[in-house]
């Protein structure tokens, strides 16, 4: 199953994310949650990931550890081959402002900022210069590019979280990491949104991770990780909507009765 699906480490592409053996463990003594349990895989550069699994499954939580905003209890973190865990605080932030972007289900832009201010901001906090003419192209890429002046209360939500989606790709990071960037839209822009991640995959060679409980949405990745109680129990190629819906009702049935047979 996925020891035989999952892309090997150097196989065809350069390798942009990749987890070894990482654990996250939440609570103190006696009342301890593993929402990581030994997590390793290796994405290669160029590729859209979809992470499904049932609530609680540890989805967010893996994408936290793997941009920088959550350090694992233990393993390894590698994006474009260079190590995220064991450096400082210091380090990490400047780790995450090269190398990552993300995008959020609530958007979170700058209230007071307007379309284009927003935009920038990653390369300002990273201190690199700014050429508002690539950032103008990208914002036209995502369709605002007659809306630079806006600020996000101006905006749908569908518009918003295309700016986000513009702020997470102006410093060309390694991988975009999303988590349920579609869960808080209506269907035709949650379409539009995908399309412009399947499109920053396909034209600019981007690397995108996405958190969904949406099958429609995992369909637009290349493939998708199936996460159950903390590990990696599944992954799938060339997803459709019916056969991510099929394997998630699995997926969920087996968590079920495993949780009965645990007396959990
Ligand atoms: N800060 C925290 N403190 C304690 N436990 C936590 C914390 N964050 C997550 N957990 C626990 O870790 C496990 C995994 O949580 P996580 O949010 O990663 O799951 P998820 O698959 O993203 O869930 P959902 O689909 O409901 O968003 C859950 O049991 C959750 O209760």
């Amino acid at each position: 199953m996925f020891g035989q699906e999952r892309p090997a480490a150097g196989e065809a592409s350069a390798e942009a994310l990749r987890l070894e053996g990482v654990r996250r463990i939440y609570g103190a003594e006696g009342n301890r949650v593993a929402a990581l349990d030994g997590v390793s895989l290796s994405l290669p550069a160029g590729s859209f990931t979809a992470v499904m699994g049932p609530s609680g499954s540890g989805k967010s939580t893996l994408l936290q550890c793997a941009a920088g905003l959550d350090r694992p209890t233990e393993g390894r973190v590698f994006v474009d081959g260079a190590e995220l865990t064991g450096g400082g605080e210091a380090a990490l932030t400047r780790f995450r402002r090269q190398r990552v972007g993300f995008v959020f289900q609530q958007f979170n832009l700058l209230p007071t900022l307007n379309v284009m201010e927003n935009a920038v901001l990653p390369l300002k906090l990273a201190g690199r210069r700014v050429d508002k003419a690539a950032v103008r192209a990208v914002l036209e890429r995502v369709g605002l590019g007659d809306r630079l002046d806006r600020l996000p209360a101006e905006l749908s939500g569908g518009q918003q979280q295309r700016v986000a989606i513009a702020r997470a790709l102006v410093t060309r990071p390694r991988v975009v990491f999303a988590d349920e960037p579609t869960g808080a839209l209506d269907t035709r822009s949650a379409r539009a949104v995908l399309e412009l991640l399947r499109e920053s995959v396909r034209t600019s060679g981007q690397t995108v991770v996405m958190v969904t409980h949406d099958p429609v949405a995992a369909s637009f990745a290349d493939s998708v990780l199936y996460l159950a109680d903390g590990r990696i129990v599944g992954y799938q190629t060339s997803p459709t909507a019916e056969t991510v819906a099929e394997r998630m009702t699995r997926l969920a049935d087996e968590v079920e009765r495993q949780r009965t047979a645990a007396g959990v």
